[in-house]
């Protein structure tokens, strides 16, 4: 079992008189990417502030590389793009990134190269940050972000504004950092299709809740499009299926429905099988969604709560 690489403990934040997160318990795991997920006002930022120490919490405590500390030297071995990143437009990349080493003491110069070219900046030369695209100033961000070579990299929605090229450019090369060099990665968004395509945990947060933690696998199992079968005989069902419309894309789940991944444009065909051959149907309902949909439906119907 992989070790945590952070986790929050019945966390709390409040503003004034309103609590603007609510018993947050989230775990984050090595080698994850983890996406926060939650709309405007949900508390993505607040959650990230917390983390990253810029704020201090109401109650509740958090734990970093499975250990209990939270001094200064552990937050060290983070690294966060939280806002926009503090850049000098008047400097070229490597000059921000030598006065932002210099700055945090981060020590190796040699390590500024390096860097600039794992973000795919090092041909940028005298180029100053204020002639750079918005995408290119996301990439000097992320490379200020890894100067320490940090175990765990904290991004609060980077890819705001950037067109739909400069996100795909963006995910791919969080997909690299994560892999190559194992870095562990917790990024939120406002768009669960978006981090669906990058990330492998989900914490979806709405007005200040989690109301969901969930794994890639689980949200593809929940969305994958399915005719939900109740019937009163589920193993005679699953012979009918297997042998008269010959497809064994189903499950039979404990509960004693049944998953049909195919014949989904079939449906009269299915029942009438299943009704010729004396079954009782008790359901038949098409089931799954698109990620947007089921983020809607998630944070709709707690939309009480
Ligand atoms: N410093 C603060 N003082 C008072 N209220 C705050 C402060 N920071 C955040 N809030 C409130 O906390 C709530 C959550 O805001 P937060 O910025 O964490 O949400 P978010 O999910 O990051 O949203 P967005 O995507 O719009 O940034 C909001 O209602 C916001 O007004």
């Amino acid at each position: 079992m992989s070790k945590n690489i952070l986790r929050t403990i019945n966390l709390y934040k409040k503003y004034s008189d309103d609590y603007v997160l609510n018993n947050i318990n989230i775990s984050i795991k090595e080698g994850d990417i983890y996406g926060l997920i939650g709309l405007n006002g949900a508390g993505k930022s607040s959650l990230i502030r917390l983390i990253t120490g810029l704020t201090a919490p109401t109650n509740g405590s958090i734990e970093l590389f499975d250990g209990k500390s939270q001094n200064l030297s552990i937050r060290k071995r983070m690294g966060a793009i939280v806002e926009s990143p503090a850049l000098i437009p008047s400097m070229t990349a490597s000059e921000n990134l030598e006065v932002h080493r210099l700055v945090k003491g981060i020590p190796g110069k040699e390590s500024i190269k390096h860097k600039l070219s794992l973000v795919g900046l090092k041909d940028t030369k005298r180029k100053k940050v204020k002639q750079f695209s918005l995408g290119m100033k996301q990439r000097l961000g992320l490379a200020l972000a890894l100067l320490g070579d940090p175990e765990l990299l904290i991004l609060d929605e980077p890819t705001n504004g950037l067109d739909p090229v400069g996100v795909i450019e963006f995910r791919e090369l969080i997909k690299k950092l994560n892999r190559e060099r194992g870095i562990t990665i917790l990024i939120s968004s406002h768009m669960l299709s978006e981090l669906s395509q990058l990330a492998n945990r989900f914490g979806i947060l709405h007005k200040g809740r989690l109301v969901e933690e969930i794994s890639i696998k689980e949200l593809n199992e929940k969305c994958k499009q399915h005719l939900l079968i109740k019937v009163d005989n589920v193993n005679r069902a699953a012979t009918i299926l297997e042998n008269e419309l010959k497809t064994n894309e189903f499950e039979v789940k404990h509960d004693g429905t049944i998953k049909l991944y195919a014949l989904l444009d079939e449906v009269r065909q299915v029942s009438q099988s299943l009704t010729n051959n004396g079954l009782i149907i008790e359901q038949m309902t098409p089931m799954g969604k698109d990620l947007e949909s089921y983020f809607t439906s998630i944070v709709g119907s707690s939309n009480n709560g």
